[in-house]
């Protein structure tokens, strides 16, 4: 398998915090990955490191082989940041015409719109575009150069929920050409249908490595949920297939990897009043992998503290995402 990017054991300070923790991350030519995770995850630190726009405190980065520079010096990277820059006053055409040309192997200006769904803007000012126009004239400029790796740092944050949809058609489309392309998102659902696999990190470190299915499937993909009518939890995560258990006001409710046998043993418990047996979310998955205790989560489950500290800590290794669930509810 050829290889786009590769950390090895990156480590980030910012004087106390520490952004990343021995993250080992490899990126298949060709793949579509998504970087999820809340707020201050690590997610742009792992991108800046990435194009080379800072460097690891321990362990390395290497971008086709190379250190990123070099690769983002031959043009092989395009990127779209946080930060929206100022935008001239020059025409979209004139501006992604001048960004193409600052590269070896650029797409025609009209193919960038186009990829970018904003052909019909060619003439107009730059300075003068809505806000979801002036996000897809920034991914535009971003392919412009015809790169291999393309890197999102949460492109769609500003946009509603039209041109989120509009948005991830062109990114798909740059990539079933082939290319490379990393993203990262707090949107669940985002990371689930537009990525073929989803890391997710917490703190600075991997939690959660693979489909959105296998992601799910590793927390539990089942939720079994009762009216505890006052009774007692007792017992209750020792029941056959659960592997974690909340409470949500007086409802019990079980995360489970085998539903059919969770329902049947608290059916003999005479544990059935309101009943529901519902599938978990991505989001779900998500809540439980990266909550701690800080968090104040709502969907804290005795599974989510676990995650969120013990899984993946000390080599930094990617965890299976079902060992770091065994380990969380344990
Ligand atoms: N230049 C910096 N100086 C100090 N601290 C920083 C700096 N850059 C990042 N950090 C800290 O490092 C941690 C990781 O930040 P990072 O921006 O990588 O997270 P993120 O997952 O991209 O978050 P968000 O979703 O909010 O963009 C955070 O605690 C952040 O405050």
């Amino acid at each position: 398998m050829t290889e786009a990017a590769r950390f090895r054991a990156v480590g980030k300070r910012f004087g106390a915090v520490q952004a990343l923790r021995g993250l080992d991350l490899g990126i298949a030519a060709g793949e579509t990955l998504a970087l999820l995770g809340r707020n201050g995850a690590g997610k742009s630190t792992t991108i800046a490191l990435l194009l080379g726009l800072d460097r690891p405190d321990d362990g390395e980065v290497e971008l086709f082989g190379g250190v990123p520079e070099a690769a983002v010096r031959a043009g092989r990277v395009g990127a779209m940041l946080q930060e929206g820059q100022p935008v001239p006053r020059a025409t979209v055409k004139e501006l992604v015409s001048f960004v193409a040309s600052t590269y070896p192997r650029p797409l025609p200006w009209r193919e960038a719109l186009e990829l970018a769904g904003i052909g019909e803007l060619a003439e107009r000012r730059a300075d003068r575009l809505s806000g979801g126009q002036a996000q897809r004239l920034r991914f535009a400029l971003a392919v412009a150069g015809g790169p291999e790796l393309l890197v999102l740092d949460e492109p769609t944050a500003a946009l509603d929920v039209e041109a989120r949809r509009a948005f991830w058609r062109s990114m798909r489309a740059y990539a079933g050409r082939g290319n490379t392309v990393l993203f990262s998102t707090h949107y669940l659902e985002e990371a689930d249908g537009n990525a073929d696999r989803i890391v997710v990190l917490d703190q600075g470190r991997t939690v959660a490595d693979g489909t959105g299915e296998a992601i799910k499937r590793a927390v539990g993909a089942t939720l079994v949920a009762f009216d505890l009518a006052g009774g007692s939890t007792r017992g209750l995560r020792g029941l056959p297939g659960v592997l974690a258990l909340e409470v949500r006001g007086d409802r019990a409710v079980l995360r489970s990897s085998d539903s059919d046998a969770t329902v049947l043993a608290l059916a003999a418990a005479g544990l059935v009043r309101g009943l529901s047996v519902t599938p978990a979310s991505l989001e779900d998955a998500f809540l439980t992998l990266t909550a701690h205790d800080s968090a104040g989560a709502d969907a804290r489950t005795d599974a989510s503290a676990g995650a969120g500290t013990g899984a993946g800590t000390g080599t930094g290794a990617t965890p299976d995402p079902a060992q770091s669930y065994e380990e969380a509810a344990r």
